[in-house]
C-alpha cells in the first residue's frame, strides 16, 4: 500500500518522515526549487530545519507522481484545501483522501472531510488529527492521534497503515467529532495564550481551558458528534497540548496578542479564520460561544486582552 503526502509544510514533512519506517513515501511541494533543495540537502530547511529526511523519503513537485499514490495525505493550511482539491480533483479521484488540516473554512462553516465530499463526492476520505507538533513527530517522539472515518473497515485499514514507530492511532467514526475537536481548540489556544501573555496567570488559562471545552461540546454535540469524542485525544487531548505548550503557532498568536507585540502573518495559525467562522456558524445556530466572540474581538483590535476578560467576568452568573 503507497503513500504520498500533498503539502511540504511543518506536518506533512513530519507525516511523511515517520512513515517511511513503513515503506517509501511521495512528498509533494508545489515549489520545484522547494524540491529540489529537499533532495539536494537531504532536509526541509524551511520548515523542518535540523531534521533529515530519510532515503526512502522522496521529495517531487509532480503532483502526477503524488496523487497516483493509493492513499494520499492532505497536509496543506484548512483555507487552501478545496483549491488544492479543486486543482488536482482529477488527478485525486481513483486515492483514498485522508486530511491533516484542523480547521473550518471560512466561506462554507464546514471541516475538512466536509470539503472533501462536496469536491470529490465519490473518493473515500478520513481525517487525522490530535495532539501532536510537527517537530515531535519528525523527531521520533512518541504519539497518539485520532483516525477518523465513517467507514468502519476503511478506519482499521488506515489505522493499521498510518501507525508507525512513535505515532499510535486510535479510530473513530464520529467524523464531525473528531473534525471539530481539532479546529475548535486553535480557536481556545487564541485565547489561552492571550491571557497568559497579558499576565493574567494560570488560574485563567484553566478557567478558559474549562469553559473552551464547555464551548467546543456545545457547538459540537449540537452539530451531532459524540460528547466521548470530544474527551479524547482530537478534543480534550489537542486542547490540552495547544493551550499549554508555546510550540503552539495559535498560542503563540495569542500570547502576542497579549504582550500587544506583532506576529508573522505568514505563520499558519488555523484558529484565526477558524474562530471567524465558528462564531458566524454558532450566531446562525442560536449559540452561546463567549469566548469565540472575544478570540474574534481581539483579533480585529476591537477588543483589548483587558476589555476581553472583562466582558467574560461581567456575564450573568448561572450554573457550570
Ligand atoms: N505543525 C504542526 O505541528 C501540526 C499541524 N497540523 C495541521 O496541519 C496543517 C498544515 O500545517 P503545517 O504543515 O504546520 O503548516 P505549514 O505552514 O508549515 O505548511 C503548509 C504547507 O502548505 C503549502 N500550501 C499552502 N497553500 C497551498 C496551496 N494552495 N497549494 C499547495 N500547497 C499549499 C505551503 O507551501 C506549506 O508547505 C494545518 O491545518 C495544521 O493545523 C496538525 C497537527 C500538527
Ligand atoms: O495542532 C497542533 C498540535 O496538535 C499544532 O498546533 P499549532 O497549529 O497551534 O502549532
Amino acid at each position: 500500500m503507497s503513500i504520498a503526502v500533498i503539502g511540504a509544510g511543518a506536518f506533512g514533512t513530519a507525516l511523511a518522515i515517520s512513515l517511511t519506517a513503513n515503506g517509501p513515501v511521495c512528498l509533494w511541494t508545489r515549489d520545484q526549487d522547494h524540491a529540489q533543495e529537499m533532495q539536494d540537502t537531504g532536509q526541509n530547511t524551511r520548515r523542518l530545519p535540523g531534521v533529515a529526511l530519510p532515503s526512502g523519503l522522496t521529495a517531487t513537485a509532480e503532483f502526477d507522481q503524488a496523487a497516483q499514490h493509493e492513499t494520499v495525505l492532505l497536509a496543506v493550511p484548512m483555507q487552501q484545501l478545496r483549491r488544492v482539491l479543486s486543482e488536482h480533483a482529477s488527478a485525486l479521484r481513483h486515492a483514498t483522501l485522508v486530511a491533516c488540516c484542523k480547521g473550518i473554512e471560512l466561506e462554507t462553516g464546514i471541516g475538512p472531510c466536509a470539503v472533501i465530499g462536496q469536491v470529490l463526492p465519490e473518493t473515500p476520505c478520513a481525517l487525522l488529527t490530535g495532539p501532536s507538533f510537527a517537530h515531535d513527530i519528525a523527531r521520533g517522539l512518541p504519539t497518539a492521534l485520532t483516525l477518523a472515518t465513517e467507514n468502519a473497515q476503511r478506519g482499521v485499514r488506515l489505522q493499521q497503515l498510518l501507525s508507525t514507530a512513535n505515532i499510535r492511532l486510535y479510530r473513530t467514526t464520529d467524523v464531525i467529532g473528531a473534525e471539530l475537536g481539532g479546529a475548535l481548540k486553535n480557536v481556545i489556544a487564541i485565547a489561552c495564550g492571550t491571557v497568559i501573555g497579558a499576565g493574567m496567570g494560570a488560574s485563567a488559562r484553566a478557567a478558559l481551558m474549562t469553559r473552551g471545552y464547555a464551548e467546543m461540546q456545545r457547538m459540537a454535540l449540537a452539530l451531532g458528534a459524540r460528547a466521548e469524542t470530544l474527551a479524547g485525544l482530537s478534543g480534550f487531548g489537542d486542547l490540552a497540548l495547544t493551550c499549554t505548550s508555546d510550540q503552539s503557532r495559535n498560542y503563540q498568536l495569542g500570547l502576542a496578542i497579549g504582550r500587544g507585540e506583532g506576529f508573522d502573518p505568514s505563520i499558519t495559525v488555523e484558529g484565526a479564520a477558524t474562530a471567524r467562522a465558528v462564531a458566524a456558524k454558532a450566531e446562525q445556530m442560536g449559540l452561546d460561544m463567549p469566548i469565540t466572540e472575544i478570540v474574534v474581538g481581539l483579533l480585529d483590535s476591537a477588543l483589548t486582552p483587558e476589555s476581553a476578560m472583562s466582558r467574560l467576568l461581567a456575564r450573568p452568573l448561572k450554573e457550570e
